[in-house]
């Protein structure tokens, strides 16, 4: 269930504005790995090319390959939905259905994908994915009540819940904590830790110990001047980043010195 994705000189574009330029990484299955970089350097766009939500932007668009266990997501006949089947996405906000049960906003991702089945099997299916969400026993005596009405540490952990339902091979985060109070923080910290057992995890963070906390790898992102496109300025182990980096702009910005 877990993949790699090789991007090959992938440059991005919003319409004319060239956003972020010539990116070239291995990202490991198995593994989370993190992009760090001072606001506008395009971390998150750069997330939202490796599902294809990049192009509903209008205009938005990408030159160069990223490839999932070797197939370009990419390819003329590549169906932009099935990729983000196989690569889920979990957002900033909490964003449940908010008319909807818990177990429907589990389940909501497969119903989109019209998946049929059985109501035990959906209901294993829910209990399985809240329980990978580490949600399960919090949730388990209310499925049928408003995923509204749980707290914002619990509805970020229900849209993870959803996001695994539909078993990616994927799951981007871009900063799924930023809206958290410290405790859930540190819940969907080990959360993401547990989930690098079967998938593999890619996470935008502006927070720099998060990601010494959570990744194996990080990728620095940086642009030169505004208005210039953003570039992955180092990437490797994230022992190595935070401790030896190579490049000086990254040194810079991990011991607090821009951005
Ligand atoms: N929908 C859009 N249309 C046009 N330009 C955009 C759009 N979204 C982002 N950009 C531009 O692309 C560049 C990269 O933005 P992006 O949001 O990816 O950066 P980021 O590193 O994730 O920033 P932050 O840390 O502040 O979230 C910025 O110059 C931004 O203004």
């Amino acid at each position: 269930m877990s993949k790699r994705i090789d991007v090959n000189n992938l440059d991005i574009y919003y319409g004319d504005f060239h956003a972020v330029k010539d990116v070239t990484m291995t990202i490991e299955p198995r593994s989370v790995t993190a992009f760090i970089g001072p606001s506008g350097c395009g971390k998150s766009t750069f997330l939202r090319t490796l599902n294809r939500m990049h192009e509903v932007i209008p205009g938005a668009r990408v030159d160069g390959e990223v490839l999932i266990d070797g197939q370009n997501l990419y390819g003329k006949d590549v169906d932009p939905v099935d990729v983000r089947r196989q690569v889920g996405m979990v957002f900033q906000r909490p964003n449940p259905f908010p008319t909807m049960s818990i177990k429907e906003n589990v389940l909501a991702g497969l119903r989109l994908n019209s998946r049929r089945m059985s109501g035990k099997a959906a209901d294993e299916l829910a209990e399985q994915a809240l329980r990978g969400a580490n949600l399960w026993n919090e949730v388990k005596d209310r499925l049928d009540k408003p995923g509204a009405g749980l707290s914002g540490g619990q509805q970020q952990r229900l849209c993870i819940a959803r996001a695994i339902a539909i078993e990616p091979e994927v799951i981007l985060m871009d900063e799924p904590c930023s809206a958290l109070d410290p405790i859930s923080t540190l819940a969907i910290e080990d959360l993401i830790s547990d989930l690098k057992t079967d998938y593999t995890v890619v996470i935008v963070t502006h927070n720099m110990q998060q990601a010494a906390r959570v990744s194996d790898k990080t990728g620095f992102f940086n642009l030169k001047a505004t208005g210039q496109p953003g570039e992955l300025v180092e990437y490797d182990s994230t022992q190595t980043i935070f401790n030896n980096p190579t490049k000086k702009a990254t040194e810079d910005y991990i011991s607090g010195r821009f951005g």
